[in-house]
């Protein structure tokens, strides 16, 4: 992500049609399960390393992201590299209005090296609004990506991921790398 409070300067092309997207690419962006057990089913050990964790105002948020959740006086940004194995596989943004840190949820900003998804699917009160699928341009080439609205108990929070060029999503899955 190239700034530490907004993603928007990262310059994703979101598509209006899925199918805009190759078949073996979409069968991991539309992964409804958790990312880190689809990613942990490729045999790798999924590690995550906070890269910035903090409260931000409404108006240190993306354009488009403020627009896909509601009003809060501060939202907790967590922005973090996920690894398989050595390999860096992915950026994951999560936006978190204050008001969907309430009960068990405000251990959302105790996560550290914790995967997200760990706390996401540990319970029964996860429900997802959409997945967008992405493509974002960079130095490394043109990289997938993904943004999900996902609710906790009714309450929101904005879930982006780019999947980075070492990561199974840039490699079809299942197919046998030439010895
Ligand atoms: C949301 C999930 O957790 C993963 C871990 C993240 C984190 O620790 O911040 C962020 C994005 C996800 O790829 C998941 O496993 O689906």
């Amino acid at each position: 992500m190239s700034d530490s409070h907004s993603s928007e300067q990262s310059p994703i092309h979101w598509f209006d049609d899925p199918s805009q997207v190759p078949a073996d690419v979409a069968d991991w962006l539309m992964e409804m399960g958790s990312m880190t057990r689809r990613f942990e089913k490729q045999g790798v050990t999924v590690t995550v390393k906070p890269q910035n964790e903090c409260f931000v105002s409404r108006g240190e948020l993306g354009e488009s992201e403020a627009q896909q959740l509601p009003e809060s006086a501060r939202y907790w940004i967590r922005e973090i590299v996920l690894f398989g194995d050595a390999e860096p596989w992915l950026l994951g943004r999560t936006v978190i209005p204050e008001e969907t840190l309430t009960g068990p949820d405000l251990a959302l900003v105790d996560l550290g090296t914790v995967p997200l998804g760990r706390y996401l699917f540990s319970g029964n009160n996860l429900t997802r609004d959409y997945i967008h699928l992405g493509q974002l341009q960079s130095e490394n080439g043109d990289l997938w990506a993904r943004r999900s609205r996902l609710r906790l108990s009714d309450k929101p929070l904005l879930l982006t991921e780019i999947f980075l060029p070492d990561s199974p999503v840039h490699r079809p899955e299942g197919k046998v790398s030439k010895a």
